[in-house]
C-alpha cells in the first residue's frame, strides 16, 4: 500500500472509531483532556496559544478554551482559507464564534494573518493519530503541515501537541516528506512526549 492509501485507511478507521463514542463519552474526555492540558509547563508558561474549537467527536478543546482564556491567556484560532491555509483570530468566548464550512465553528474578529502561528508560544492541533516519532495524521488538507512549515521557517520553536484520544497513538504513522512531528500528545489518560 503506499503512504497516501495508507493515510486514507487509518483516518477511515480512527473516525469511525471516534462515531461510536457517545455525546457523554467526548464530553467526559474534554474534560480530562483540559485537565492534562492545563498541567503541562509549555501551557501554563504561555502568554499566546494556538488552539481549536472542537466539532463533533474531535478531541473536545471546550474546556480547555474557557479555562485558558480564564487565566489570561491570549488563545488564537484558526480561520480556514479556500486553499486550505489557516488564518488566526483571538478567541473572544465561544459566544463570538461564527459556523463555517465543514461543520467549523471559526472566530470572527480581525484576522491576524497566516504568519501569526509563528508568533505564539505553544500550538495545540488537532489529530487523527500519532506515533512514537511525533509524526501526526490530520484530516489531509495539509492546512497543519503548512502552518508547522511557517513555524519551522521562522525559526520560532513553540510547543506543538496534539490532542487525541487514548487509542490514537499507534505504532507508525504513514509518513510523507512534508510531514513534521509534534513534541507531544495530550490524550484523556495523560502527556506522552515524543523524542527530545
Ligand atoms: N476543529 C477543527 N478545526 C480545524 C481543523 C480540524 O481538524 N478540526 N482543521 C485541520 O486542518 C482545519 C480545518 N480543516 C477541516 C478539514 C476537514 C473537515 C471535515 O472533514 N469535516 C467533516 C465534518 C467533521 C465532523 O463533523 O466531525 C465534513 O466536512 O464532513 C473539517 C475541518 C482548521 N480548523
Ligand atoms: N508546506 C506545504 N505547503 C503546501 N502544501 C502542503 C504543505 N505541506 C503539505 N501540503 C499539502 O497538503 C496535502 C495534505 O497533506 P497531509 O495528508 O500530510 O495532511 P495532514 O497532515 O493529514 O493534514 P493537516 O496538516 O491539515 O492536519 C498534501 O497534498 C500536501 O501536498
Amino acid at each position: 500500500m503506499s503512504e497516501l492509501a495508507a493515510k486514507r485507511a487509518l483516518r477511515r478507521d480512527v473516525l469511525a472509531a471516534r462515531a461510536r463514542l457517545t455525546t457523554e463519552d467526548v464530553a467526559k474526555a474534554a474534560d480530562a483532556l483540559g485537565e492534562h492540558a492545563l498541567e503541562l509547563p509549555e501551557l501554563a508558561e504561555a502568554a499566546s496559544v494556538a488552539a481549536y474549537v472542537s466539532i463533533g467527536a474531535e478531541p473536545g478543546t471546550g474546556p480547555l478554551l474557557r479555562a485558558l482564556s480564564a487565566r489570561g491567556t491570549r488563545v488564537l484560532l484558526p480561520v480556514l482559507l479556500p486553499d486550505n491555509d489557516l488564518d488566526w483570530c483571538a478567541y473572544e468566548g465561544h459566544d463570538a464564534l461564527v459556523r463555517a464550512g465543514r461543520g467549523l465553528w471559526e472566530p470572527s474578529g480581525t484576522r491576524e494573518g497566516r504568519d501569526a502561528v509563528t508568533r505564539v508560544d505553544a500550538v495545540l492541533l488537532p489529530g487523527l493519530a500519532v506515533d512514537g516519532r511525533g509524526l501526526r495524521l490530520g484530516r489531509g488538507g495539509g492546512s497543519y503541515d503548512r502552518a508547522l512549515a511557517r513555524i519551522a521557517l521562522s525559526g520560532a520553536s513553540p510547543a506543538r501537541v496534539v490532542l487525541l484520544y487514548d487509542g490514537e497513538i499507534v505504532p507508525r504513522v504513514p509518513d510523507e516528506e512534508h510531514d513534521w512531528a509534534v513534541d507531544a500528545a495530550i490524550t484523556p489518560h495523560g502527556v506522552r512526549r515524543f523524542g527530545g
